[in-house]
């Protein structure tokens, strides 16, 4: 019908509509008790199943475990709706006309399905169908629970063509106070998020997206997705999500397993490269992330391969059997650039005794290949080796590039400038590489090095959250872990707070080494009003002039106070009053003065490595990227921007964590970028 609106409407029980929406809504509570019961079914059974049959010990463990999985997967967890949508579809397949979508799939003991997995091809439409589009759907049906309680239905009629109006079970998400953990979005994931999660596994998504719209959800999402359509394949090779730090990690660390998913590393570049702090100026750490170092770092590791001056001579019986120096340097020149540093040591000792070998034949000897692996490991051979190709460790090879100039300028040639080979000099040199201490982004280069000795393995998909804040060295960490695999690469331009910081997806792709990666965005903000998007926004010209302006679901109208001289405890005393977490964001050396101020009332610091159990967290501005609270007071901008070279993009990070409402408390004059 052209023209015709038709907004869907929340049916309450209470609700006399002709079509009986008391029924309905009594048959959809059954349906759910149906597969609540049958899941329940499905767990025990995959409890009764024992791995005694398993031949042997190490078959049984493993069988055991994989069973204790499936029996955690099937885990009905209450107040977690067990199905979120209907389709009622036109039929012409093979499937069925009716299919309820949820968290994960679950049949009866005829096993008839109840309800279908969200990943489910089938369950695409329930995401992508619209009035132009209706993708074989006639109705489209959401359901709003209220704890675990299925309490309301929405119907968006698909089949005749009119506009459905927007979803009041989504708004009513969107707006819902926030309180713990961050929740999946697996009921309400929007069109253009979609398309990124269904995006297949040989493809490497980048998404840019202002703060709040979804970037770190779709990338979850993806992962789960890809987990239940590539099962077996990513359980070999892995799946890992990289974030900033971990506060966040925790924050974000219900997601999967919430959605069934219990076997994803969730990691921080810090975790996966070596918990490294060393202090370092940011100066010295950009060349360090730097790229050119990848070729320098390549030439530090082979300058140590000595040029052979002499044979190897191996005594056996009264035989002495000879390899000519000049023969040793044809090795050493064949195997140069052609393999890894420490498989190339091995496979020179093994070409040493080759040789070794074939003169013993020319003598009538007929030795087989464990006199071959004899010679190898030999004192002479092992001498050889050692002095031409010498055993080394990432940490050696690094200590003496950041401590001896000359070997530097070698290795730097000309990659980098004197000056910059010069401020790579440690100041205070270490007497040995073991009492070094290294700095983060040495961390990057001690990785690079490792890799240039023994292959890195890979995983199959990687997940990198906030990738605008990693080093080009640091990418290229990461892209070693998914050379085989892809990656879903999620940041923003603008929230860039490290000396690093990119300005170019292209380049984030180059350097990770998926540069087929396709670049999207996400352009409408979920969790921030629009008239604090709109604020924050005014730091986005001298942060990232080439962004358009963000967007927001949420007009959050009254949602911003800006407050001269206001006390940090009052605001926070009235937010309490409020519902939903409460997040007072501070220049990192006023945690403890806040801290402090707040002492009356019940409020912790943000700790990474527990929950938090208060409603009021104090949190340092440098811990509060991805992360979210209802009310947020933003303490003294002026001291959060003077903080760190970058500090006017860390005031936008900070400035955009709020859902509901946002304080900005100031004694000193607000930053010229934000007063204007
Ligand atoms: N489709 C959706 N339905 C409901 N809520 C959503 C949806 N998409 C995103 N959200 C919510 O919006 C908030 C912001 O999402 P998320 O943290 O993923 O954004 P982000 O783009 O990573 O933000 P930032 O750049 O600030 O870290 C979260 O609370 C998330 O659950």
């Amino acid at each position: 019908m052209p023209g015709h609106q038709m907004a869907p409407d929340i049916r309450q029980e209470t609700s006399t509509d002709p079509d009986d929406p008391v029924g309905v809504l009594a048959a959809e509570q059954a349906h759910l008790a149906e597969s609540r019961a049958a899941l329940t079914a499905m767990r025990a059974h995959a409890q009764s199943l024992s791995a005694d049959a398993a031949g042997d010990w190490v078959s049984q463990q493993i069988l055991q475990s994989l069973l204790d999985q499936r029996v955690a997967a099937l885990a009905d967890h209450p107040d977690t709706p067990l199905f979120f949508g209907r389709l009622d579809r036109a039929g012409g397949d093979d499937l069925p006309s009716t299919i309820y979508v949820g968290r994960r799939h679950v049949h009866d003991a005829g096993s008839k399905p109840l309800v279908i997995d969200w990943r489910a091809p089938v369950s695409r439409a329930f995401y992508q169908a619209s009035p132009a589009d209706p993708m074989g759907v006639e109705r489209r049906r959401r359901f709003g629970y209220h704890g675990g309680a299925l309490t309301a239905y929405e119907d968006e009629p698909l089949a005749d063509g009119g506009d459905i109006g927007p979803s009041k079970i989504l708004t009513e998400e969107i707006e819902r106070p926030r309180t713990g953990p961050m929740r999946d979005i697996v009921a309400t994931i929007q069109p253009d998020q979609d398309e990124i999660v269904r995006s297949t596994l040989a493809q490497t998504v980048c998404v840019q997206g202002a703060p709040g719209t979804g970037k770190t959800a779709v990338g979850l999402h993806r992962a789960a997705y890809l987990l239940f359509t590539h099962r077996e394949r990513l359980a070999r090779s892995g799946v890992m999500i990289v974030g900033p730090n971990r506060a966040f990690l925790s924050y974000i660390s219900s997601v999967l397993p919430a959605l069934g998913e219990v076997k994803v590393d969730q990691t921080t570049v810090a975790g996966l490269l070596g918990e490294h702090a060393a202090p370092e100026d940011p100066e010295v750490a950009a060349i360090k992330g730097d790229a050119r170092m990848a070729a320098v770092l390549e030439r530090a590791l082979w300058l140590h391969i000595v040029k052979p001056e002499e044979g190897v001579v191996f005594t056996k019986g009264a035989y002495r059997h000879r390899v000519a120096d000049y023969e040793v340097r044809e090795i050493v020149a064949s195997l140069r650039g052609t393999t890894r540093y420490n498989p190339g040591r091995a496979a020179l000792a093994q070409r040493l005794a080759h040789m070794v070998l074939v003169r013993m034949e020319q003598r009538g000897e007929s030795p087989d290949d464990r006199v071959q692996d004899a010679v190898a490991r030999s004192k002479p051979v092992k001498q050889l080796v050692d002095a031409v190709w010498p055993k080394l460790t990432p940490e050696q090879v690094l200590h003496r590039l950041l401590s001896d100039p000359e070997f530097r300028a070698k290795a730097a040639k000309s990659d980098l400038t004197a000056e910059e080979q010069e401020l790579l000099a440690w100041r205070k040199p270490y007497r040995s590489w073991k009492s070094a201490k290294w700095s983060a982004a040495d961390a990057a280069l001690l990785d690079e090095l490792r890799d240039l000795m023994e292959r890195t393995p890979s995983l199959g998909h990687l997940v990198v959250d906030e990738a605008q804040d990693l080093s080009e060295m640091q990418l290229r960490a990461l892209g070693r872990r998914c050379r085989n695999g892809s990656a879903t690469v999620l940041g923003d331009l603008a929230q860039g707070t490290t000396p690093w910081s990119t300005t170019s997806w292209q380049a984030v792709l180059e350097h990770l080494g998926q540069r087929e990666g396709e670049v999207t965005e996400l352009t409408l903000g979920f969790r921030v009003p629009r008239e604090v998007l709109d604020y924050a926004a005014r730091l986005l010209p001298s942060i990232a002039p080439g962004l358009a302006a963000p967007r927001s679901l949420r007009p959050g109208a009254g949602s911003l106070t800006v407050l001269p001289g206001g006390s940090v405890i009052e605001v926070a005393r009235q937010a309490l009053a409020k519902e939903g977490s409460i997040g007072v964001i501070v220049p990192d050396a006023l945690v403890e003065t806040v801290s402090q101020a707040l002492a009356e009332l019940p409020h912790a610091v943000l700790d990474p490595d527990s929950p938090d159990e208060q409603r009021l967290l104090v949190v340092p501005a440098t811990l509060a990227k991805g992360l979210e609270y209802d009310h947020v007071i933003v303490v003294e901008p002026a001291d959060i921007v003077a903080a760190e070279p970058r500090g006017l993009a860390r005031l936008y990070v900070v400035l955009t964590r709020a859902v509901t409402s946002l304080t900005v408390l100031h004694d000193k004059p607000l930053p010229a970028e934000l007063a204007a």
